[in-house]
Protein backbone atom coordinates (compact mmCIF):
# COMPACT_ATOMS: atom_id res chain seq x y z
CA UNK A 1 0.00 0.00 0.00
CA UNK A 2 1.56 2.83 -0.86
CA UNK A 3 0.20 4.99 1.87
CA UNK A 4 -1.07 3.93 5.25
CA UNK A 5 -2.46 5.91 8.49
CA UNK A 6 -3.05 3.70 11.47
CA UNK A 7 -4.52 4.86 14.82
CA UNK A 8 -2.93 8.09 14.25
CA UNK A 9 -3.15 10.44 17.13
CA UNK A 10 -1.85 14.54 16.95
CA UNK A 11 -2.47 16.88 19.86
CA UNK A 12 -0.69 20.79 19.80
CA UNK A 13 -0.09 22.75 22.68
CA UNK A 14 -3.20 25.42 23.55
CA UNK A 15 -1.96 27.05 25.98
CA UNK A 16 -0.57 26.57 29.24
CA UNK A 17 -0.56 23.20 30.34
CA UNK A 18 -3.31 22.31 28.00
CA UNK A 19 -3.37 20.41 24.16
CA UNK A 20 -5.68 20.47 21.64
CA UNK A 21 -6.68 16.87 19.86
CA UNK A 22 -6.61 17.37 16.17
CA UNK A 23 -6.26 14.25 15.08
CA UNK A 24 -7.65 11.21 17.50
CA UNK A 25 -7.16 7.35 15.96
CA UNK A 26 -7.34 8.23 12.18
CA UNK A 27 -6.81 5.57 9.99
CA UNK A 28 -7.07 5.15 6.39
CA UNK A 29 -5.05 3.57 3.32
CA UNK A 30 -4.78 5.05 -0.33
CA UNK A 31 -3.40 2.63 -3.04
CA UNK A 32 -1.42 3.51 -5.82
CA UNK A 33 -3.25 4.84 -8.38
CA UNK A 34 -6.22 5.85 -6.30
CA UNK A 35 -6.81 9.26 -5.32
CA UNK A 36 -8.98 9.46 -1.81
CA UNK A 37 -10.66 12.89 -0.97
CA UNK A 38 -11.05 14.27 2.78
CA UNK A 39 -13.94 16.62 3.69
CA UNK A 40 -14.70 18.25 6.76
CA UNK A 41 -15.66 21.71 8.47
CA UNK A 42 -12.81 23.89 9.08
CA UNK A 43 -10.64 22.86 12.05
CA UNK A 44 -11.18 19.46 11.93
CA UNK A 45 -7.72 18.33 11.41
CA UNK A 46 -7.77 18.31 7.73
CA UNK A 47 -4.41 19.72 7.11
CA UNK A 48 -3.14 17.98 9.88
CA UNK A 49 -3.82 14.82 8.73
CA UNK A 50 -1.74 15.58 5.73
CA UNK A 51 1.02 16.93 7.39
CA UNK A 52 1.36 13.84 9.54
CA UNK A 53 0.94 11.91 6.04
CA UNK A 54 3.70 13.72 4.45
CA UNK A 55 6.14 13.32 7.85
CA UNK A 56 6.03 17.12 8.29
CA UNK A 57 4.67 15.93 11.66
CA UNK A 58 5.45 13.29 14.11
CA UNK A 59 2.23 11.89 15.94
CA UNK A 60 2.09 11.29 19.02
CA UNK A 61 0.80 7.77 18.59
CA UNK A 62 0.12 5.57 15.51
CA UNK A 63 1.96 4.56 12.46
CA UNK A 64 2.49 6.43 9.00
CA UNK A 65 3.97 4.35 6.14
CA UNK A 66 4.67 5.53 2.76
CA UNK A 67 5.05 2.83 0.02
CA UNK A 68 5.43 0.03 2.94
CA UNK A 69 8.26 1.80 4.80
CA UNK A 70 7.36 2.88 8.17
CA UNK A 71 8.75 6.09 8.73
CA UNK A 72 8.08 7.17 12.76
CA UNK A 73 11.12 4.62 13.81
CA UNK A 74 13.00 6.75 10.83
CA UNK A 75 15.15 9.95 11.91
CA UNK A 76 14.95 13.30 10.56
CA UNK A 77 17.22 12.98 8.11
CA UNK A 78 15.73 9.99 6.36
CA UNK A 79 12.15 11.33 6.76
CA UNK A 80 13.29 14.50 4.73
CA UNK A 81 14.88 12.22 1.88
CA UNK A 82 11.72 10.23 0.92
CA UNK A 83 9.49 13.30 1.76
CA UNK A 84 11.77 15.08 -0.84
CA UNK A 85 11.71 11.90 -3.22
CA UNK A 86 8.70 10.09 -3.06
CA UNK A 87 5.94 13.10 -1.69
CA UNK A 88 4.41 15.21 -4.17
CA UNK A 89 2.67 18.05 -2.26
CA UNK A 90 0.29 20.65 -3.68
CA UNK A 91 -1.03 23.51 -1.34
CA UNK A 92 -3.54 25.45 -1.83
CA UNK A 93 -1.98 28.62 -3.00
CA UNK A 94 0.45 27.82 -5.97
CA UNK A 95 4.09 28.97 -4.00
CA UNK A 96 5.97 29.47 -6.94
CA UNK A 97 9.04 31.24 -6.60
CA UNK A 98 8.36 35.03 -8.45
CA UNK A 99 11.33 35.01 -10.52
CA UNK A 100 11.78 31.38 -11.65
CA UNK A 101 10.40 30.33 -14.72
CA UNK A 102 7.46 27.33 -15.15
CA UNK A 103 10.74 24.96 -16.05
CA UNK A 104 12.89 26.42 -13.46
CA UNK A 105 10.44 25.56 -10.90
CA UNK A 106 10.37 21.74 -11.53
CA UNK A 107 13.94 22.03 -12.14
CA UNK A 108 14.67 23.30 -8.60
CA UNK A 109 13.23 20.11 -7.16
CA UNK A 110 15.85 17.98 -8.85
CA UNK A 111 18.58 20.72 -7.41
CA UNK A 112 17.26 20.10 -3.97
CA UNK A 113 17.44 16.72 -4.27
CA UNK A 114 21.54 17.25 -5.16
CA UNK A 115 21.03 15.90 -8.56
CA UNK A 116 21.43 18.11 -11.35
CA UNK A 117 18.92 20.26 -12.94
CA UNK A 118 20.05 19.95 -16.18
CA UNK A 119 19.42 16.21 -16.69
CA UNK A 120 16.15 16.71 -15.73
CA UNK A 121 14.85 19.09 -18.22
CA UNK A 122 13.36 16.53 -20.78
CA UNK A 123 11.14 14.90 -17.59
CA UNK A 124 10.44 18.55 -17.22
CA UNK A 125 9.22 19.33 -20.10
CA UNK A 126 7.22 16.29 -20.47
CA UNK A 127 5.20 16.86 -17.14
CA UNK A 128 4.90 20.96 -18.09
CA UNK A 129 2.93 19.39 -21.22
CA UNK A 130 0.88 16.80 -19.56
CA UNK A 131 -0.81 19.29 -17.29
CA UNK A 132 -1.23 21.47 -20.44
CA UNK A 133 1.53 24.52 -20.41
CA UNK A 134 3.60 22.88 -23.75
CA UNK A 135 5.52 26.61 -24.95
CA UNK A 136 5.04 27.93 -21.92
CA UNK A 137 8.01 26.83 -20.03
CA UNK A 138 9.89 29.90 -19.88
CA UNK A 139 6.66 32.20 -19.01
CA UNK A 140 7.05 33.76 -15.19
CA UNK A 141 5.01 32.71 -12.28
CA UNK A 142 2.96 36.78 -13.13
CA UNK A 143 2.68 35.46 -17.25
CA UNK A 144 0.79 33.09 -16.27
CA UNK A 145 -3.38 32.59 -15.08
CA UNK A 146 -4.39 31.32 -11.56
CA UNK A 147 -4.89 27.82 -13.27
CA UNK A 148 -2.10 27.96 -15.43
CA UNK A 149 0.31 28.63 -11.60
CA UNK A 150 -2.10 25.90 -10.61
CA UNK A 151 -1.10 23.55 -13.53
CA UNK A 152 2.95 24.24 -12.40
CA UNK A 153 2.34 23.28 -9.48
CA UNK A 154 0.88 19.98 -9.91
CA UNK A 155 3.86 18.99 -12.34
CA UNK A 156 6.06 20.27 -9.87
CA UNK A 157 4.75 18.06 -7.36
CA UNK A 158 5.39 15.19 -9.61
CA UNK A 159 8.78 15.57 -10.71
CA UNK A 160 10.96 12.74 -9.27
CA UNK A 161 9.88 9.04 -8.14
CA UNK A 162 7.03 10.01 -6.44
CA UNK A 163 4.87 7.12 -4.82
CA UNK A 164 2.74 9.74 -3.10
CA UNK A 165 0.89 13.38 -3.74
CA UNK A 166 -0.62 14.89 -0.90
CA UNK A 167 -3.47 18.15 -2.20
CA UNK A 168 -4.52 20.57 -0.06
CA UNK A 169 -7.74 22.74 -0.90
CA UNK A 170 -6.31 23.17 -4.72
CA UNK A 171 -9.23 24.76 -6.03
CA UNK A 172 -9.84 27.24 -3.39
CA UNK A 173 -8.09 30.14 -5.53
CA UNK A 174 -10.29 28.79 -8.89
CA UNK A 175 -13.68 29.32 -10.14
CA UNK A 176 -15.90 26.18 -10.31
CA UNK A 177 -14.68 25.49 -13.55
CA UNK A 178 -11.27 25.82 -13.60
CA UNK A 179 -11.08 23.86 -10.08
CA UNK A 180 -13.21 21.17 -11.61
CA UNK A 181 -10.62 21.13 -14.37
CA UNK A 182 -7.63 21.21 -11.94
CA UNK A 183 -9.16 18.31 -9.91
CA UNK A 184 -9.88 15.99 -12.85
CA UNK A 185 -5.76 16.90 -14.31
CA UNK A 186 -4.83 15.30 -10.65
CA UNK A 187 -6.95 12.22 -10.24
CA UNK A 188 -5.64 11.64 -14.18
CA UNK A 189 -2.04 12.16 -13.66
CA UNK A 190 -2.84 10.09 -10.32
CA UNK A 191 -4.06 7.05 -12.13
CA UNK A 192 -1.68 7.23 -14.74
CA UNK A 193 1.34 6.75 -12.60
CA UNK A 194 0.12 4.74 -10.18
CA UNK A 195 0.52 7.60 -7.26
CA UNK A 196 -1.28 7.31 -3.93
CA UNK A 197 -3.14 10.71 -3.71
CA UNK A 198 -4.93 12.21 -0.59
CA UNK A 199 -6.88 15.17 -1.95
CA UNK A 200 -8.45 17.70 1.01
CA UNK A 201 -11.63 19.82 -0.46
CA UNK A 202 -14.79 21.81 0.84
CA UNK A 203 -15.51 21.58 -2.64
CA UNK A 204 -16.80 18.34 -3.08
CA UNK A 205 -18.68 19.52 -6.61
CA UNK A 206 -15.30 19.42 -8.37
CA UNK A 207 -15.04 16.01 -7.11
CA UNK A 208 -18.04 13.80 -9.06
CA UNK A 209 -16.73 11.41 -10.82
CA UNK A 210 -13.39 11.94 -10.11
CA UNK A 211 -12.70 10.87 -6.57
CA UNK A 212 -12.51 6.76 -5.92
CA UNK A 213 -13.52 7.54 -2.71
CA UNK A 214 -14.39 10.36 0.07
CA UNK A 215 -13.45 10.22 3.69
CA UNK A 216 -15.23 12.83 6.18
CA UNK A 217 -13.63 13.82 9.67
CA UNK A 218 -15.27 15.66 12.22
CA UNK A 219 -13.30 16.95 15.82
CA UNK A 220 -9.88 14.68 14.09
CA UNK A 221 -11.78 11.74 13.59
CA UNK A 222 -13.01 10.26 10.21
CA UNK A 223 -16.69 9.61 10.50
CA UNK A 224 -17.55 7.24 7.18
CA UNK A 225 -15.70 4.01 6.07
CA UNK A 226 -14.66 5.51 2.31
CA UNK A 227 -17.94 5.70 0.14
CA UNK A 228 -17.34 5.76 -3.68
CA UNK A 229 -17.92 9.70 -5.18
N1 LIG B 1 0.27 24.68 14.90
C1 LIG B 1 -0.83 24.55 15.63
N2 LIG B 1 -0.83 24.84 16.94
C2 LIG B 1 -1.94 24.71 17.70
N3 LIG B 1 -3.13 24.27 17.22
C3 LIG B 1 -3.19 23.95 15.92
C4 LIG B 1 -2.06 24.09 15.05
N4 LIG B 1 -2.45 23.70 13.80
C5 LIG B 1 -3.73 23.35 13.89
N5 LIG B 1 -4.19 23.50 15.15
C6 LIG B 1 -5.54 23.15 15.64
O1 LIG B 1 -5.74 21.78 15.33
C7 LIG B 1 -7.07 21.56 14.87
C8 LIG B 1 -7.06 21.00 13.46
O2 LIG B 1 -6.53 21.98 12.57
P1 LIG B 1 -6.30 21.72 11.01
O3 LIG B 1 -5.65 22.95 10.45
O4 LIG B 1 -5.61 20.42 10.83
O5 LIG B 1 -7.80 21.62 10.47
P2 LIG B 1 -8.38 21.78 9.00
O6 LIG B 1 -9.54 20.85 8.92
O7 LIG B 1 -7.29 21.61 8.01
O8 LIG B 1 -8.88 23.28 8.97
P3 LIG B 1 -9.06 24.29 7.71
O9 LIG B 1 -10.08 23.65 6.79
O10 LIG B 1 -9.55 25.55 8.34
O11 LIG B 1 -7.69 24.43 7.08
C9 LIG B 1 -7.78 22.90 14.98
O12 LIG B 1 -8.40 22.96 16.24
C10 LIG B 1 -6.64 23.90 14.93
O13 LIG B 1 -6.97 25.09 15.59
Amino acid sequence: MSLQMSAVDLTYPDGDDRRVQALAEVSLTVAPGEVIALTGPSGCGKSSALAVAGTLIRPDSGTVAIDGTEVGGLSEQDRARIRREQIGFVFQRDNLLPDLTALEQLLLTAHLRGERPARHRGEALDLLADVGLAGHHDKLPRQLSGGMRQRVNIARALMGPRRVLLIDEPTSALDHARGTAIVELICQLARERGLAALLVTHDLATLEGNADGLLHMLDGRLTDVAVAV
